[in-house]
């Protein structure tokens, strides 16, 4: 650690000669002190700094914040350090994403920490992200040499980018160079690993456009030659420009987007178009996702585009049909936990990515909305599976038995310890520990806890050994962190050190879509514990929950369930024992609520499919088979949605 080159970017001359002076001492080599940003631009040119601590106010008329924007872009960590500033400048300086943030007057202590957990989570980033390359690399060749057909692998790669870029429609196609023939393959997920295959068929179908106004369309689009993303206010100006993109965000709800643009050989570029129902789902780190993700995409483009039977390819519609594209895995790994709104599916995407990886994840969530759920999936999902999962509640202890319960303590430590007591991340050892409320933790424990995050090792009360350990964690909360921070309660070095992957946890009120399935989940489930036999909710009281806000989240609406199903007489709940704030109007929906769902989407795809065909679903020129689904799937889909069968006819 000592070796690393730390360019420092300060105006005020003492305060970058005190700096330079702790960080030389501290064994770090100090390549270069910059005044303003036009000198320190250079200065990172010549000497490549692995970090740069950077003062806000600098010499000259760019700010340090312009700076951290080029850092950013060039993947140099970068702390700041600067005297407090007002809330606007902390604001903008917080969306450069400091690897951390150092207030002046400060201590050498400061400095050092801070430098060192910015150091660590840097690395831990390093090794996500090589790990990662190497994981797209293998899977792309893995898919490119199974056997399917060409649609088939192209929805899974669409799969494996899902984690890095999310999507709710994917898009991949060529320039469009003639009218007659149009060729666009998209992608609409509908559930946690299924998606539906649009094929320029199907999407003449949707949108009720002949094979060549689509063509025309896609002519008149205007494809960047750069990986760009696009919120849902520049999504608004982009489509007025694109008329195929305008048709695609018209008929599927889209709201933000990012487009890919992918080189094969021969000048070719495939453009890799994501979008989300969601306003602002893509941010700066996408784009440097889509670096790590050119080199396996770019091989697996350049290898489908010379297949003459590639969904993308010139003449006539010469690929080959395949009958079930979107795919359902064997086995569900979020199995139990319920529900399909594109932000728990989200979530689903974060576990997957973060699961086989060893880092810390921070769990952030309301009460009651499944973050215990989500540890508990990671854990099995992790290579630690096999080893133990130990949960403590922080809040649930007495301040003073947590250190006892977390590390443990020997015979005789304090007054009432009769024997040794194994602590909780002793008995973790080798597997995982999940460290709910860690908000709740008090300050000296939270010393002991970042203590063994960073060494490694444990020492029991009254013991005289260290112990070591291996223990992968795992903390959740429903505090906000960083408001605790601000005011003391929360240390800042171990806010950093288990801040290395955050997963928020959604409100129940900003998935209302989720709250049918998840009723008739517990609806069943306290049905059966109780002997019951009813068979629903009606409308009218679904309708009622779903304009609750829930503060209790899941939990609340289980709780709500399970009573309602004892107090009911009836085989069907149709007049719930609601608490009182039940039949008050919502203050504010959540933007998201109003936003299309991705049930609508799939909805709004069959019933087209189904008027196209005249309502019918089996046989030749049935909507099973225009929609290129088994008649028995699409039966089902049209169950789980409620359509009714003759719709259309
Ligand atoms: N998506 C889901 N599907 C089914 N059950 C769920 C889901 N999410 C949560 N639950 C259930 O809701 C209850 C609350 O979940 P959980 O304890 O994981 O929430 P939490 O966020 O950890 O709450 P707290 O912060 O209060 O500890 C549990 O009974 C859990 O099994």
């Amino acid at each position: 650690m000592g070796s690393k080159k730390i360019l420092i970017v300060e105006d005020e001359f003492i305060i970058a000669d005190v700096l330079s002076n702790i960080l030389e001492t501290a064994g770090y080599e100090v390549c270069g002190i910059a005044d303003s940003v036009a000198e320190a631009l250079g200065m990172i040119t010549r000497f490549k700094p692995d970090f740069v601590l950077l003062d806000i106010y600098l010499k000259g008329r760019q700010t340090g914040i312009d700076l951290a924007k080029r850092l950013g872009q060039m993947n140099i960590p970068f702390i700041y350090i600067s005297a407090n500033s007002n809330q606007k400048v902390l604001d903008d300086a917080k969306l450069t994403n400091p690897y951390g943030f150092v207030v002046k007057p400060f201590r050498e202590k400061d400095v050092l920490v801070a430098l060192d957990i910015a150091i660590y989570r840097h690395q831990n980033q390093l090794e996500q992200g090589v790990r990662q390359n190497a994981l797209l690399q293998k899977k792309a060749a893995e898919i490119l040499a199974s056997a399917q057909g060409w649609e088939q692998k192209l929805l899974q790669m669409g799969k494996t980018l899902q984690p890095y870029i999310p999507f709710e429609f994917l898009t991949v196609g060529q320039q469009q160079t003639a009218e007659q023939a149009f060729y666009e393959i998209c992608f609409l997920r509908v559930g946690f690993d299924e998606y539906q295959l649009i094929r320029p068929t199907e999407l003449m179908v949707i949108t009720n456009r002949k094979q060549n106004e689509l063509a025309a369309l896609k002519i008149a689009e205007n494809e960047s030659v750069m990986a760009t993303w696009y919120d849902e206010q520049e999504f608004n100006e982009l489509v007025k420009r694109s008329p195929l993109k305008k048709l695609l965000a018209d008929t599927y709800g889209l709201r933000s987007h990012l487009q890919l643009p992918v080189p094969a050989a021969d000048g070719k570029i495939c453009h890799f178009n994501f979008y989300s129902r969601r306003p602002d789902v893509y941010q700066p780190e996408h784009l440097a996702q889509c670096g790590n993700l050119l080199p396996p995409l770019a091989a697996f483009t350049e290898a489908m585009l010379r297949q003459a039977d590639s969904p993308l390819q010139g003449a006539g519609n010469n690929y080959a049909v395949v009958r079930e594209v979107s795919a359902r895995e064997a086995s569900n790994p979020f199995n139990g936990i319920i529900g399909n709104s594109n932000l728990l599916l989200t979530v689903f995407d974060h576990v997957m990515q973060v699961a086989p990886a060893d880092c810390s994840v921070l769990i952030l969530g309301e009460s009651g909305t499944g973050k215990e759920r989500i540890g508990e999936r990671i854990h099995a999902l992790s290579p630690r599976r096999d080893k133990p999962y130990i949960r403590i509640n922080c809040a649930a202890l007495p301040t003073t038995l947590i250190d006892s319960e977390l590390f443990g303590h020997e015979k005789g430590a304090f007054t009432g310890a009769h024997e040794r007591k194994i602590g909780k991340f002793e008995q973790a050892h080798g597997g995982t520990i999940f460290l709910d409320e860690i908000g709740e933790l008090p300050l000296e424990s939270q010393s002991k806890l970042l203590r063994v995050l960073q060494e490694k090792e444990i020492e029991r009360i009254g013991g005289r050994s260290t112990i070591k350990t291996d223990v992968r964690i795992i903390a959740a909360t429903n505090r906000n962190l960083d408001k605790e921070v601000a005011e003391g309660r929360f240390r800042l070095d171990l806010f950093y050190r288990i801040n290395v992957f955050p997963i928020h946890m959604p409100p129940l009120r900003d998935r209302i879509e989720d709250i049918p399935a998840l009723a008739d989940h517990f609806l069943k489930i306290y049905a059966r514990k109780s002997g019951k036999d009813i068979i629903g909710i009606t409308p009218a009281v679904l309708e009622s929950m779903m304009h609750y806000h829930w503060p209790g989240n899941i939990r609340e609406l289980e709780n709500m369930i399970e009573r309602n199903v004892l107090l009911t007489r009836d085989n069907l709940i149709s007049n719930m024992a609601l608490p009182t704030q039940l039949e008050q109007p919502v203050v504010a929906m959540p933007a998201t609520v109003s936003a299309i769902t991705m049930r609508d989407g799939e909805r709004a795809h069959i019933l087209a499919a189904l008027k196209k065909c005249n309502g019918k679903i089996w046989g030749e020129g049935g909507a099973a088979s225009l929609l290129n689904l088994p008649p028995t799937t699409l039966n089902s889909k049209m169950k789980k949605l409620g359509i009714r069968k003759d719709y259309g006819v």
